[in-house]
């Protein structure tokens, strides 16, 4: 049995947790799956490297409505999806080369891991390790709805396709969340026919309604959408998949893509031996200082957070480096302010309160909506779809909640989430700067302007 200083669990975010503090530490990482986790090899980094060339095709196949009439004469997804991956593949390899050749004090375990009792684990490999501190960064994994399994029919998650090898005929998509819009909009743009069934209605339904029902108008005109929908039957035919629905409709396509959602791998670990308490969906309990219920253990990222999301699983791992470095002047994660985004067509992202949930919470609220083709960039797109929208307090001139849907709008929500994180209020913010003129920024500043609030 061999003693560590520090057992990191899961090399995706956990593995960033290494750092120069440590180097008189004894530590160990544990991983099952391919070095680096999800986020690089099968998460944020290579759908939007698909996102990006998707992107460009849908932009060739729709500006002709400005004068350029351009056409898709090919999309070659055996090169986009080599060149993705010729380039990932080896970040993945040289981190797990690093990790297990080179630093005298680190050991890489590439195994599954178990607790058989507190801070004590037993690897796949036969080998048990002990260590003084042990942090659970375990991830999540896709959840696949018993219709599908039980029926036996071959299906993709975001694991496995995008490594097909070609862009199929026909794509359905199980889900209405952001794997399914992401997707969709890849496929699409590359051209394949993509039926988005959703078991309720609107899609992206976590947004604030107003973008969520703006979305889902757009995605009906490009997809096949099914609303209000679940598969109640599956079976291979000799030309695909036929899929039945609960609505009485019926659809046969070429490949289904299964994005219903991620769960934590909690259940992988036999927490009840190390103490380790879960909530009921699943994630480890931890609290602000990222701390399991078990002396000593932490977690982060997908595995304890409600936000399954590379920039909160980052911070929280910042969080356990410094308590581990630092157990005498402990830091609390700040989950006050996050944002996130959906790279899709048109892209979405969001930071705060929706309007729903501001009016749930009771209390006084204004909100503000302008469309981008309210600007001069605006008018340059020709666009009459995209939208800002923001939710502020009327008496203290604060932001709640921003939500864009539109070119950019992962990078336009940016200064938004910088005023709600430094407490910047509406008035300073769109008259205490310059606003570059004729920029899609000018959106931003419009819609703050329209913000009434009690004190002009
Ligand atoms: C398709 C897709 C697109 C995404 N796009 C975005 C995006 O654009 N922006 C964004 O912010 N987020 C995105 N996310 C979410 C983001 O990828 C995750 O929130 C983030 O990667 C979680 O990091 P983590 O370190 O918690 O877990 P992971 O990176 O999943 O790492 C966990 C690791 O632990 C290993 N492991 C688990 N259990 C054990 C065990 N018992 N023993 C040994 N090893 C174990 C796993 O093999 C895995 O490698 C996306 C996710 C997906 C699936
Ligand atoms: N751009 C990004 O930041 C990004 C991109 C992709 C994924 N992610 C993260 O990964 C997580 C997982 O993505 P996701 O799209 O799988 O999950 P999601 O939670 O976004 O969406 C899941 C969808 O599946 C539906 N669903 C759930 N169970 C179902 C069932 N049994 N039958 C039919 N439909 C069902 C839900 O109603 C929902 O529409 C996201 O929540 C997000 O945090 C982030």
């Amino acid at each position: 049995m061999t003693h560590y200083d520090l057992v990191i669990v899961g090399s995706g975010s956990g593995n960033s947790l290494v750092g120069p503090d440590f180097d008189d530490w004894q530590i160990a990482v544990v991983e099952e799956g391919t070095f680096g986790g999800t986020c690089l090899n099968v998460g944020c980094i290579p759908t939007k490297m698909f996102v990006y060339p998707a992107d460009l095709a849908e932009a060739a196949r729709t500006s002709g409505r400005l004068g350029v009439d351009a056409s898709l004469e090919r999309v070659r997804w055996a090169d986009i999806r080599d060149r993705i991956f010729g380039r990932i593949d080896p970040i993945s390899a040289g981190g797990r080369e690093y990790r297990a050749h080179g630093e005298p004090n680190t050991t890489l375990y590439e195994a599954h891991a178990q607790f058989t009792g507190p801070r004590e684990l037993r690897l796949s490999t036969g080998q048990s390790i002990t260590a003084d501190r042990i942090v659970l960064a375990t991830g999540s994994r896709p959840v696949i709805p018993d219709a599908i399994t039980d029926s036996g029919v071959p299906f993709h998650t975001s694991d496995t396709v995008m490594r097909i090898d070609e862009v199929p005929a026909r794509v359905a998509i199980l889900g209405g969340g952001y794997i399914s819009a992401e997707f969709a909009h890849v496929f699409g743009a590359f051209g394949a026919q993509v039926s988005v069934i959703a078991r309720s209605a609107p899609l992206l339904r976590h947004l604030d309604l107003d973008l969520a029902e703006r979305f889902t108008s757009l995605a009906e005109e490009r997809w096949d959408v099914r609303l209000n929908a679940i598969v109640t039957g599956a079976s291979k035919t000799a030309d695909g998949i036929a899929l039945e629905l609960s609505d009485g409709s019926s659809l046969e396509v070429d490949l289904l893509l299964v994005a219903t959602g991620r769960r934590p791998n909690s259940d992988r670990l036999n927490l009840a031996a190390a103490g380790v308490a879960v909530h009921p969906d699943g994630r480890i309990v931890v609290d602000a200082q990222q701390r399991t219920t078990a002396d000593a253990i932490w977690a982060l990222g997908d595995a304890s957070s409600e936000h399954q999301l590379k920039h909160v699983a980052n911070h929280e791992a910042r969080v356990v480096a410094h308590n581990l470095a630092h157990p005498d002047a402990p830091i609390e994660s700040d989950h006050r302010v996050v944002p996130a985004a959906v790279f899709t067509h048109p892209q979405l992202a969001s930071v705060g309160l929706t309007e729903a949930q501001a009016a749930a919470s009771g209390r006084r609220f204004v909100t503000a909506l302008r469309g981008y083709g309210s600007t001069a960039y605006g008018w340059a797109m020709e666009d009459n779809s995209s939208v800002c929208k923001l939710i502020a307090d009327p008496a203290t001139g604060q932001l709640l909640g921003a939500h864009l849907m539109g070119e950019q709008a992962a990078t336009l929500v940016q200064p938004l989430i910088q005023a709600m994180s430094f407490g910047l209020g509406v008035r300073e913010m769109a008259r205490g700067q310059y606003w570059i003129h004729p920029a899609l920024t000018e959106v931003v500043e419009n819609t703050l302007l329209a913000l009434e609030l009690d004190q002009s």
